[in-house]
């Protein structure tokens, strides 16, 4: 009698381990499958959905320890598949999925060192491909029969360091204890691996480019910071040869604020121009979207504001990738990936006709929204705390614990449980720096108390029309909550109505 190649348990705990290895590890259900393979062993507190203390590149605990305790399993079957014991795909697929989340925890710090290199602009040459090849090569490679997996050494590399760089980039960035900063990370995680590794490992990994992003929230919600960490963290071939990264990702990231410039400028910084093109033209120059490197990132920040002639040009390199320079007439090709952000209500201003519907269309194939931080406090208000220290860590280093008391206690006793946050993390930044010089902090002029004393002036004049009171009264609930989800519940309004209202640009 044939013995069976896995029993009951041994299956359940490899697909237990597959559905890890394969779940966005920021949602909040992902502690969930780490419990199922860890049961008792399971650390709450290293759930990876949470936001990481003072030292984000630590190792995690529970990866760690379910690396560990697969190992042994991995071995046990390993050794029966190289005796000849016949399997079939679930099988081969199962013990695949178990190798690779085994090998990236035995690597991952190594693939640390190298984003660390980059980052001081060092190339560095990964002589640890060789021992992972060898690893390969022990797992994939058995004397009677050829694991089938589809995949090449090098690419499975280039893939565990683009993961690396995604789990850096995203716990860099985006800080924030509240189920709503949790979502954001995993909403970075899809925008960059989409919700299925599987099919991107297959196919899609050298076709993120095609996917424009845009990332819409309030100002101050740390939109740029999210587009550098979806740029930053892209998938970079391995050259075996060489034992390099065909690039050092830190220089493919480049960033333009659309507000700050006026659209003349815009327009030359991305398409370039040629000699005489404009006055002052006196140099042929190539624009971003031709320097821009195939695996690298544009990001337009304020879109909201671009200017409808750059829109419409800007449409064609969304809708054919192709541009001219200024002055020029030979097509070019724009070949890496564009990122847009922008805290205008882009849908009220395409109703205004001030932004093209098309665009916008184009633009929104993958959506990040970032939450506003009173959001963020309403619904976990011992988030504000979490959030302190952690700017405080990142202003002082040693004693932000200390720092970060004094912040709290100021703001709970001159500021408020409630206070609005309108400037949101930044303000919440600067109010941090301002307690640690002055020991106090004094909150811009609020444009509430203003709009509060108009309205009620108007009230008291009745002259206000049903839509005016409606809309004043959505601005100043807008400008006290700073988000629209908060206003739309508190009039028991929908949102998208309450959207309309509101103009936070020149709120009443
Ligand atoms: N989620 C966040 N995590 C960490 N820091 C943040 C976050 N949001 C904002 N910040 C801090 O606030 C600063 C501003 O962030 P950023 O420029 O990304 O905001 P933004 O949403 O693009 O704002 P704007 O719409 O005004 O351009 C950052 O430099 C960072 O210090």
């Amino acid at each position: 009698m044939t013995m069976a190649l896995l029993d009951t348990y041994e299956r359940a705990q490899l697909q237990a381990i597959s559905d890890v290895a394969y779940g966005n590890p920021f949602l909040p259900e992902y502690p969930e499958r780490q419990r199922v393979v860890l049961g008792d062993d399971f650390l709450e507190s290293q759930a990876l959905w949470n936001m990481r203390g003072d030292d984000i590149d630590a190792p995690l605990v529970d990866p760690a320890t379910i690396a560990a305790r697969i190992e042994p399993l991995v071995g046990t079957l390993r050794e029966r598949l190289a005796q000849g014991a016949p399997a079939n795909d679930s099988v081969f697929s199962l013990y695949e999925d178990a190798v690779l989340y085994l090998l990236f925890y035995r690597y991952e710090s190594a693939f640390y060192g190298v984003i660390a290199r980059a980052m001081e602009a060092k190339q560095t040459t990964c002589r640890f491909y060789t021992d992972f090849l060898r690893d390969w090569t022990y797992y994939f490679h058995l004397p009677s029969q050829k694991v089938p997996t589809r995949h090449e050494a090098a690419h499975i590399f280039a893939c565990f360091y683009q993961v690396r760089r995604a789990f850096h980039h995203i716990f860099r960035y985006v800080i924030g204890g509240s189920m709503a900063a949790a979502q954001l990370r995993a909403a970075i995680w899809q925008s960059i691996f989409t919700h299925d590794m599987r099919r991107y490992r297959r196919i899609l990994y050298e076709r993120m480019g095609d996917f424009n992003t845009l990332i819409t929230g309030p100002s101050g919600t740390g939109k740029e910071l999210v587009a550098s960490a979806i740029g930053l963290s892209r998938y970079i071939p391995f050259d075996p040869e060489t034992m390099t990264f065909t690039v050092n990702y830190n220089t493919i990231f480049h960033a333009l604020n659309l507000s700050a410039m006026p659209s003349t400028l815009i327009e030359s910084e991305l398409f370039g121009h040629r000699r005489g093109a404009f006055t002052g033209a006196t140099q042929h120059r190539q624009g971003w979207l031709e320097t821009c490197h195939a695996l690298g990132t544009i990001f337009l920040d304020e879109i909201g504001d671009l200017d409808a002639g750059v829109q419409v040009k800007l449409l064609r390199v969304l809708q054919t990738r192709m541009f001219q320079p200024l002055g020029d007439t030979v097509d070019r090709r724009f070949h890496g990936k564009l990122i847009a952000a922008t805290n205008r209500d882009l849908a009220q201003a395409m109703e205004q006709g001030q932004f093209r519907e098309d665009f916008y269309y184009r633009m929104c194939s993958d959506l990040v929204v970032t939450p506003s931080l009173y959001e963020q406090l309403q619904e976990a208000p011992e988030a504000l705390y979490s959030l302190i220290t952690f700017i405080a860590h990142r202003i002082i280093g040693p004693e932000a614990d200390i720092l970060a008391a004094e912040v709290t206690d100021w703001i709970h006793k001159h500021l408020g449980d409630d206070y609005p946050w309108p400037g949101n993390i930044r303000e919440l930044e600067q109010c941090v720096r301002n307690v640690l010089i002055r020991q106090a902090y004094d909150p811009p002029k609020r444009q509430a108390q203003t709009s509060h004393d108009r309205l009620t002036q108007a009230l008291r004049q009745c002259t206000l029309t049903a839509d005016e009171l409606l809309r004043h009264y959505c601005n100043l609930v807008f400008a006290q909550t700073g988000s629209y989800a908060e206003t739309a519940r508190r009039l028991d309004l929908d949102r998208r109505t309450v959207k309309s209202k509101i103009d936070p640009e020149t709120m009443f």
